[in-house]
Parts: C-alpha cells; sequence; structure tokens
C-alpha cells in the first residue's frame, strides 16, 4: 500500500498486522477460551477490536446520490476568461487544479443498478490555491423545480412507498402531475427522452443548471451557466438495452470507468460558460434565476474555458468517493450563488448533510481537506474526530489585538450590485399560469424531431413508465403531455393503455 495515497501516517508499511492500537497481533484466527473447545474470554480484544468495529464499517448513505463512483484528475486552462471570472484557477492558459469526480444516480439506494432512468450527478471538486470549489452538478441543464420546500417531497416520491417498500409509478407521476408542479415538464422531457440513460459516466455532459453569479478583477460581473461537454460524444442506453443491463452488469458504469481509467483511456470533457448581463436577464422570459429554463445558445452562446481530464482512479472507493463532501458552499472568490432559490437552499443543506453523514469535522477527511490552500480559523476547532492538531495553542476567537490576516483588502469592492427590495413574504413558485412553463418543453419535443425516431422513443418510454400507474393518474399524465404537443400525448396514451390490457391479461399476448 502506498502510504501517501492512503494519506494515513499511521499505517505500517511493514504489513505486520496489529490490532487498531498496533499491538501486533500473532494469529488472526484464534480466539481466547477456557480450554480448546470451551467459552470465549472478553479478554479477546483482538477478537472484540474486530467485532465491534465491524459494526460501525457503514456510514449513512447519501440520501439523494447514494449510487456513484469516482475518479481524479486535472482541469486545464485553455482560454483567458479573465474579463469574466478572477479566480487563480482561470488565471493562465495551460494551468491545472487537481481535481475530483463524482458520478451518481439520485433516486436509487447505493447497490441500485446504474442503468436507472434517472438524472445523473456530475459534482467535481477542485483544490485550488484559494480554497477547494465544489460544482455540485447533473447531468441535465434544468431540474424538476424552482421552489427548494419542494425538494425532500419530490425526491420521496422516487424512493420507495412507506407501505409496499416499492417503487411507485403513482407517486411519481401523482406528484409531477400536480398542477403546481408540471413545471417539471421540460425535465420531465429530457429524462424520457434517450438522454435519460447515459450509456456510461464518460458519454454524458454536465451542466450548472443553476445561474452563478462570477465577477472579474474589475469588480464586473456576470451571470454564468457552465456547461461540461463530454469528448467521448453523447450515447445513450435504450428502456430495454438498460434493463439488459441492469440484470447482467449493475455496475456497468463504475467498471466503464475504471477499466478506461486503468488502460490509460482518460475520459475529458470541454468546459463551456454562457454569459448574459443584468441588463439582457431584464430582458428575457422568464426569470434568471428559474431553474426549469435553459437559456438559448443563439443569445447566448458557448465560450470555451478549459478541459477536465479524469485520468486517475481512486486507491480506495470508501475514503476517498463515500467519504467525499460535496457543497455548492464550497466557492472561491470571483465565483458566488446567483439568488436562484434553489441554489440558495442547496448552500446550507449540503454541508448540513455532511456533518450528519460523516460528522462535523469531515473537511478533515484527507479527500475534503483544501490541500492547495489549507485552513486556517482556529474559532472554529473541537468537534468529534478532530484529527487535524486542533491549531494547538492558538486562541480560539479572532480579534483585533491578533496579527491575523485578511486578504478582502487585495479584492475589489463590487460597487454595482443587484438590489432587492420588498417586503417578507411568503411566496409559492409553483407552475406559472398559461403556457410560459411549458414553451422550452415544446422546443425541445421538436428538437428530438430532427433526429430519427427520437419523438417516439420519449412516447414509448413515458409509456411504459405511466402504464404501471393507476387509471385516473394516467389521465393525469396524458393531459400534461398533451399540453406540450397533441400527437405526443397520444402517443403515449396508446401505447400505455396497450401495455396495460397487456398486463392486465397476460395471456392476450400469446
Ligand atoms: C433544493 C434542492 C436540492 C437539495 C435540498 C439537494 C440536497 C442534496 C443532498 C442533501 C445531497 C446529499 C449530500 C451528501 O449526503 O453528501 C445531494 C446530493 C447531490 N445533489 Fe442535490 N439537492 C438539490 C438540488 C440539486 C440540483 C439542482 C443539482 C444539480 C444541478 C443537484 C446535484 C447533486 C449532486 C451531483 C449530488 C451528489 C454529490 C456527490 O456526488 O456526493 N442537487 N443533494
Amino acid at each position: 500500500m502506498s502510504e501517501d495515497k492512503t494519506n494515513s501516517a499511521d499505517v505500517r508499511n511493514d504489513r505486520v498486522v496489529t490490532t487498531t492500537n498496533g499491538m501486533p497481533i500473532n494469529e488472526p484466527f484464534a480466539t481466547q477460551r477456557v480450554g480448546k473447545h470451551g467459552p470465549l474470554l472478553l479478554q479477546d480484544y483482538t477478537l472484540i477490536d474486530n467485532l465491534a468495529h465491524f459494526n460501525r464499517e457503514r456510514i449513512p448513505e447519501r440520501n439523494p446520490h447514494a449510487h456513484g463512483s469516482g475518479a481524479f484528475g486535472y482541469f486545464e486552462v485553455t482560454d483567458d476568461i479573465s474579463d469574466i471570472c478572477g479566480s487563480a484557477m482561470f488565471n493562465k492558459i495551460g494551468k491545472r487544479t487537481r481535481c475530483l469526480t463524482r458520478f451518481s444516480t439520485v433516486g436509487g439506494e447505493k447497490g441500485s443498478a446504474d442503468s436507472a432512468r434517472d438524472p445523473r450527478g456530475f459534482a467535481t471538486k477542485f483544490y485550488t490555491e484559494e480554497g477547494n470549489l465544489d460544482w455540485v452538478y447533473n447531468n441535465t441543464p434544468v431540474f424538476f423545480i424552482r421552489d427548494p420546500s419542494k425538494f425532500p417531497h419530490f425526491i420521496h416520491t422516487q424512493k420507495r412507498n412507506p407501505q409496499t417498500n416499492l417503487k411507485d409509478a403513482n407517486m411519481f407521476w401523482d406528484f409531477l402531475t400536480t398542477p403546481e408542479n408540471q413545471v417539471a415538464i421540460h425535465q420531465v422531457m429530457i429524462l424520457f427522452s434517450d438522454r435519460g440513460i447515459p450509456a456510461t459516466y464518460r458519454n454524458m455532459n454536465g451542466y450548472s443548471g443553476h445561474t452563478y453569479k462570477w465577477s472579474n478583477k474589475k469588480g464586473d460581473w456576470h451571470y454564468v451557466q457552465v456547461h461540461i461537454i463530454t469528448d467521448q460524444g453523447i450515447k445513450n442506453l435504450t428502456a430495454e438495452e438498460a434493463t439488459e443491463v441492469a440484470g447482467s452488469n449493475p455496475d456497468h458504469a463504475q467498471q466503464d470507468l475504471f477499466d478506461n481509467i486503468k488502460k490509460g483511456n482518460a475520459p475529458s470533457w470541454t468546459v463551456y460558460i454562457q454569459t448574459m448581463t443584468e441588463d439582457q436577464a431584464k430582458r428575457l422570459p422568464f426569470s434568471v434565476f428559474d431553474l426549469t429554463k435553459v437559456w438559448p445558445h443563439k443569445d447566448f452562446p458557448l465560450r470555451r474555458v478549459g478541459k477536465l481530464v479524469l485520468n486517475e482512479n481512486p486507491e480506495n472507493y470508501f475514503a476517498q468517493i463515500e467519504q467525499a463532501a460535496f457543497a455548492p458552499s464550497n466557492t472561491v472568490p470571483y465565483q458566488e450563488a446567483s439568488a436562484d432559490p434553489v441554489l440558495q437552499a442547496r448552500l446550507f443543506s449540503y454541508a448540513d448533510a455532511h456533518r450528519y453523514r460523516i460528522g462535523p469535522n469531515y473537511h478533515q477527511v484527507p479527500v475534503n481537506c483544501p490541500y492547495a490552500s489549507k485552513t486556517f480559523n482556529p474559532a472554529i476547532r473541537d468537534g468529534p474526530m478532530n484529527v487535524n492538531g486542533n491549531f494547538g495553542n492558538e486562541s480560539n476567537y479572532l480579534a483585533t489585538d491578533k496579527t491575523y490576516q485578511y486578504i478582502q483588502k487585495e479584492r475589489p469592492i463590487q460597487e454595482h450590485q443587484e438590489t432587492w427590495t420588498g417586503p417578507a413574504v411568503p411566496f409559492h413558485w409553483a407552475t406559472s399560469a398559461g403556457d410560459v412553463d411549458f414553451v422550452q418543453a415544446r422546443n425541445l419535443f421538436h428538437v428530438l424531431g430532427r433526429t430519427r425516431n427520437q419523438q417516439q422513443h420519449l412516447a414509448h418510454n413515458v409509456a411504459g413508465h405511466v402504464s404501471n400507474a393507476n387509471p385516473e393518474i394516467r389521465k393525469r399524465v396524458y393531459a400534461m403531455f398533451g399540453r406540450v404537443d397533441l400527437r405526443l400525448s397520444e402517443s403515449i396514451r396508446k401505447e400505455a393503455e396497450s401495455l396495460v390490457v397487456l398486463k392486465d391479461n397476460p395471456t392476450s399476448k400469446l
């Protein structure tokens, strides 16, 4: 085992097996007993050490995105974007920053199949000299909701029915067809198109989805969306192929990623940004903070920034991938969140999840340490499993008479900012009246029509899923897709209803 990669100074290199306190073990499988066949003795710490730690091997799985794979690599700057962003990671063409990317599915448990019809998570941690930056993205440019309070409800509909313990098409479609939730239609169209099941993690894109706010060193800022476009080309599985793969090799995407990196076939992605000024945002037909909408490429063209390359498999999955803790709140100077309410909620949610899943000192786990910048904040200390020396004898508060350094003065104060005014009111950002939340979904349907069979596949994929729901919910599904396109709705209805007849009378197939 190579010592530097495990990052643990306590691991012996001479391979002498020990108890956890370092005492050499003579015989790992001998247990202390009274006589050869008598009862065991409590004094046998070798046995107790072994059994007790085994009971504590698991940490809670992530609630969404439990199932995933990851790899290390680097981000390399290919183009100058200093007019948009002053972050140090972008300050020189050719500059490389070490990264970790974790890909995931969303709804399934840790042991679920890679080939689920589900968005894929695409989370990248950049170990920059200004701190760790996490881009916690998905493979779809939009999302199901724009009201963060809906997130637990929505995720629950993808989990198991509380009584039957089964995945439940009624729960799924009941939520999505509820009129106030139909704002999800754009994301639902993507999910049930062929892009809903990427063939591998290497063959899909990543998108910020959210609007971010990036600024340059002069203090000018832009709204920004990030696109991470696969260099391997997009490849997808059909619903039938996915079902087959789920049976024959449920971990096919994990294997594909690991094997390709191992044989030197490092996957890469080209990173682009779209930028928008505040004035342009005011003229949009939708809110720039609406996560269910994309920015038209013709108005906001892609601008190349760099390359993401994943060329190094983890040495240890648990240490480096299961314990990896990504959070949109992990950011660096000149890259900030916008007022998108879902993003704002995520700024709280992830670090909170890590405090529960890993512990309050999760940032001291080597894979999460900002090793390229280091930390110094001696007022944040103590807590369970504090392993970094806890700032020694530094005082546990910050005060003006100490010789601390603050570098804000080297960064421009952005005087021009968005201005927010208004009463504190409860606001539910449900589906808008009229058609506005269906326009981009309909445009997507037309785009699908440019490639052979794409519209048919969409209808087929929805029909297969919705045929498992009850009649009342099925009707709501047909009506919802009818708002996108009546032909689409009719194709879904026809196929779903004939599948229902088949399920009800299995012999009618014969
Ligand atoms: C209100 C909305 C959302 C909330 C509250 C939320 C919350 C969470 C939580 C609690 C986790 C598990 C974190 C952990 O235990 O380590 C997670 C994982 C994740 N979320 Fe979200 N999420 C939201 C929306 C989104 C959106 C819009 C995206 C993409 C644009 C996204 C991408 C991801 C990814 C990629 C992961 C997996 C990170 C990893 O690989 O560890 N989430 N989310």
